[in-house]
């Protein structure tokens, strides 16, 4: 049976998983799930995740949440190599670094904000809030100076991770084209991937519909 994965097209996180499946081109059941509608509070879904998140992949003996380890997982279980998550360790180890790096400050900041806007109903971007982002973007820069991809010269998860994020940040906190053209030049690089539009696009254009009915952007 294929797996499933619940999902809502406007996360970033979960159109970073679109992004692995369609990568990889692999047989997933999208089971949306309606954020707004609380559609992950309900009892059958906390069965599931009881941290009521999407992604959540659900496979026949299990389920796991956190769009980082269903991406590494869809990878090693059903790619047709290991590209998108090298096996080598000295290479997988950089993969990881970058996938935290998303987890811990890129997708933080930026849920940061996220937060303030959907719960506290916030109008603004307020500045200590944008200067965080910034500063993620500021370290994105730099890796982007030295490496085509997030994690070296070749595509991984962790650009479906970072791609993701960023593309819905830069939404808030336009990414100035003086301070980063490496970040602008990848984002290119990305959106010529042929599952690009489906993967990540079309879940954006939605996340950004929703973000300018809902907040001034500068
Ligand atoms: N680190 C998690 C973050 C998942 C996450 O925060 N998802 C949001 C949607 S973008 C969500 O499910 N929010 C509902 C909730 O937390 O109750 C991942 O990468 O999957």
């Amino acid at each position: 049976m294929a797996p499933k994965l619940y999902y809502a097209k406007m996360s970033p996180p979960c159109r970073a998983s679109l992004l692995t499946i369609h990568a990889l081109g692999i047989d997933v059941e999208l089971v949306p799930i309606n954020l707004a509608e609380q559609q992950h509070l309900t009892n059958a879904f906390l069965k599931l995740n009881p941290f009521h998140t999407v992604p959540t992949l659900e496979e026949d003996t299990f389920t796991i949440w956190d769009s980082h380890a269903i991406n590494a997982y869809l990878v090693e279980k059903y790619g047709a190599d290991d590209s998108l998550y090298p096996k080598d360790l000295a290479k997988r180890v950089v993969v990881d670094q970058r996938l935290h790096f998303d987890s811990g400050v890129l997708y933080a900041r930026l849920k940061a904000i996220l937060i303030s806007i959907r719960q506290d109903g916030a109008k603004i971007v307020a500045k200590d809030k944008a200067d965080s982002l910034i500063q993620g973007f500021t370290l994105l820069e730099t890796l982007l100076e030295q490496n085509k991809f997030v994690a070296g010269d070749s595509l991984t998860i962790a650009d479906f991770s970072i791609v993701s994020t960023v593309s819905s940040a830069n939404v808030l906190v336009p990414l100035a084209s003086n301070r980063f053209p490496q970040i602008l030049e990848w984002l290119s690089r990305m959106q010529a991937l042929p599952y690009y539009k489906k993967g990540n696009q079309d879940g954006l254009d939605i996340f950004a519909s929703e973000i300018k009915s809902k907040v001034i952007v500068r």
